[in-house]
């Protein structure tokens, strides 16, 4: 089955009203293939504004999400939230989630299911750290990241689903992945959705890679069999380079 190409654009906690106009109005000018699709997720306070100002086939992301639908839960935000400024996309699990805020697997796995229940799309992060690569565990830890998520969907949920696999020792390093070393997790982890899940979902699940990705590495990467997109971190905050990455897929 084809997979649509996506390219994300994570800002993680960057930027300010000028950047942000000035990324939007890039986009809203630039131009890439209809085959690929762009998500960019800005930091929250500038969410409504990123909406409204963006062409309507950019998807925009939150770059987090909570499980309860409200209350007191201070500095949280939520799926009705997201949905009530038409934000259609959320960032669950990403790795400086789980390190910095010690977000148990658990808590994405509950976090992306209430998401997708309450009709959000979600890019749930995984990925090994350094050491555990070195000590030969990078399956062993993706599997078990992406079963809890797995654990907490029904089959028809995946269709909201994109897996973004972003090793921890690339992120914001420069230390990029070669296409082989992110081509072999890209195909495990389709293997493990065919095995735990189904064959259509594994066939159907686009897989993106994130890690220190660049206009300079994106060409090789994408032409990886299992590589379906990027979750790009540094370079999505540099307009030029951001369409290049979307244009390097054709
Ligand atoms: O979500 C994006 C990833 O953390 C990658 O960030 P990076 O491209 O700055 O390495």
């Amino acid at each position: 089955m084809a997979r649509k190409f996506l390219v994300g654009g994570n800002w993680k906690m960057n930027g300010s009203s000028q950047l942000v106009s000035q990324l939007v109005k890039a986009l809203n000018e630039g131009s890439w293939s209809s085959n690929v699709e762009c998500v960019i997720a800005p930091p929250a306070p500038y969410l409504a504004s990123v909406r409204s100002g963006v062409r309507e086939a950019v998807g925009v992301a939150a770059q987090n999400v909570w499980v309860d639908p409200k209350g007191a839960f201070t500095g949280e935000i939520s799926t009705e939230m997201l949905k009530d400024l038409n934000i259609g996309w959320v960032i669950i699990g990403h790795s400086e989630r789980r390190s910095i805020y010690g977000e148990s697997d658990e808590l994405v796995g509950k976090k992306v299911a209430a998401a997708v229940k309450a009709g959000l799309k979600v890019i749930a992060c995984c990925g090994e750290s350094e050491s555990e690569r070195d000590a030969d565990k990078t399956t062993e830890v993706v599997f078990r990241q992406i079963k809890a998520i797995a654990d907490q969907l029904s089959p028809k949920d995946w269709a909201n689903i994109v897996i973004a696999y972003e090793p921890v020792w690339a992120i914001g390093t420069g230390k990029v992945a070669t296409p082989q070393q992110a081509q072999e997790v890209h195909k495990d982890i389709r293997n493990w959705l065919a095995k735990n899940v189904s064959s259509d979902v594994a066939d159907a699940t686009r897989i993106l890679y994130g890690g220190s990705v660049s206009a300079k590495s994106s060409p090789d990467l994408q032409k990886e069999k299992d590589i379906d997109g990027f979750l790009v971190g540094g370079a999505s905050l540099k307009d030029k380079e951001f369409l290049e990455i979307l244009n390097s897929r054709q």
